[in-house]
């Protein structure tokens, strides 16, 4: 360390006098490069996790005063499923935080903030593992997302299964070569020419890109749609190809079954977009490909030849990469909760999607397609147990509130399910204005 300052709080003066740049302090100033526009208005019941609710929506506009011309900087991002999100907590109300955080997953009991996804946090920066449904332009239109609307974003970048993902960044998978989901190098051609040769090198192991990007119905920015498109659904397809790039890929390395509802006491919380050690808990015997629900369930291969018990720990005798959770990670406190709509709420949602009069003033779904999907994103939300651990303990009757796009859902609890009531128009519609420019300090 001799030679390096201390990192500190300021820009500091050195011995000699000079004040060191913010950049080498690490004391940057960050200036957004847009603001999220995103079906969820408020933290409640926003999901904790991208995992969660694959309807969530979102887009996001880069601003004009980062690049004069946006969509020279989204370039090339188009040929990836999945972006990685670095955002603000803006809405966390304050900038301090506590060394030990309480996770709903742990129930009331504490653990270190670096071990959380907890919101509060010294530097308040959020991670989130988003689909990329569509590159228009200056702007990215998302999926499955857990930001609220108005989030400053910070960054984009693509998500890299052969970086990201502990069981990709070694070898390649000489024998994974299934049906529909073969393992190969792709040459990614590149307009820019600064791309540099390892820069070719990392992009030609790249995955094939998900080849939804020209086909599929895809979200719109709010005042981008039309009442027409409100009225599209979502083909099962494309419901499919919602499953997560980590659910993909670990189930291919350890050809292990994974469903999405088994994966949801993994995927569902603060702990993090994905947890491979799931996948060990079954395994496949019979070598086909399976879509369920939304989820690619691979069985059969690896796991045959290579079994892996549960609880590895951290370095390997055989070197093979892989990640590591605790327990309280994997056992959720609350199973998945089931979700009713009481008859009044059915004809509550029905009545919402139906409003979609813009010449009389009437709102309709801005994010959601249709009425069945604001459903599916709703039972989402609930099955997973959005309330606070104080709240599921010492507030169970009390009825819970949020919102998503327009509809203002009013929901109960009871033993093992989640009650929907009632579903209003929301009072304000979410709609996106640019906040005027500022610069978001970062940590207190
Ligand atoms: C547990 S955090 C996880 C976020 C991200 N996936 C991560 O791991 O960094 C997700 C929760 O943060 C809250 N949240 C989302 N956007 C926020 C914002 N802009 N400001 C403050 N809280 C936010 C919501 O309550 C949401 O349920």
């Amino acid at each position: 360390m001799s030679g390096l300052e201390k990192p500190g709080p300021r820009p500091t003066a050195n011995l000699c006098g000079c004040v060191k740049p913010a950049l080498e302090t690490g004391n940057i100033l960050t200036e957004p490069i847009g603001y999220l526009e995103s079906c969820f208005s408020a933290k409640n019941g926003t999901p904790r996790q991208p995992s969660v609710c694959s309807y969530s929506r979102a887009c996001l506009r880069i601003r004009k005063s980062i690049f004069n011309n946006p969509e020279h900087s989204l370039m090339g991002l188009e040929q990836f499923s999945h972006v990685w999100i670095l955002f603000v907590f803006h809405k966390n109300g304050h900038l301090s935080c506590k060394a030990k955080v309480q996770p709903p997953r742990l129930n009331g009991a504490k653990t270190g903030v670096f071990s959380t996804r907890s919101p509060h946090r010294p530097n308040a920066i959020g991670l989130t593992l988003a689909k990329l449904e569509k590159v228009e332009g200056g702007t990215i239109y998302l999926s499955g997302i857990d930001m609220i609307h108005g989030t400053p974003i910070l960054d984009i970048k693509p998500y890299i299964a052969e970086y990201d993902s502990p069981q990709n960044v070694m070898e390649p998978l000489a024998d994974f070569n299934l049906q529909n989901n073969q393992h190969k190098p792709k040459t990614v051609s590149r307009s820019d020419s600064k791309t540099d040769s390892s820069d070719q090198r990392q992009l030609s192991g790249c995955d094939e890109p998900q080849p939804h990007h020209g086909t599929k119905e895809k979200p719109k920015c709010p005042e981008d749609r039309t009442s027409e498109d409100n009225c599209l659904t979502h083909s099962d397809t494309a419901q499919s190809q919602q499953a997560f790039p980590m659910h993909r890929e670990i189930t291919a390395d350890f050809g292990l079954e994974l469903r999405s509802d088994q994966s949801s006491s993994v995927t569902e919380e603060e702990i993090g977009p994905y947890c491979p050690e799931k996948s060990f808990l079954e395994e496949g015997t019979n070598k086909k490909l399976e879509r369920v629900e939304g989820a690619a369930v691979l069985q059969g291969s690896r796991a045959e030849t290579q079994p892996r018990a549960p609880h590895y720990p951290a370095g390997r005798a055989d070197g093979a990469p892989h990640s590591v959770v605790p327990a309280w990670v994997r056992e959720a406190p609350v199973a998945t909760l089931e979700v009713r709509f009481t008859p009044h709420a059915e004809m509550d949602l029905v009545h919402l999607s139906s409003q979609g009069e813009p010449d009389v003033g009437q709102a309709s779904f801005k994010y959601f397609q249709s009425a069945r999907e604001a459903k599916r994103a709703i039972e989402a939300v609930l099955s997973a147990d959005p309330r606070s651990v104080y709240r599921r303990k010492l507030c169970q009757d009390r009825l819970f509130y949020f919102t998503v796009d327009i509809a203002h859902v009013t929901c109960w609890f009871g033993d093992g399910f989640a009650e929907v009531l009632k579903i209003k128009p929301a009072c304000e519609p979410v709609y996106m204005t640019e906040p005027v420019e500022f610069l978001v300090p970062l940590g207190s």
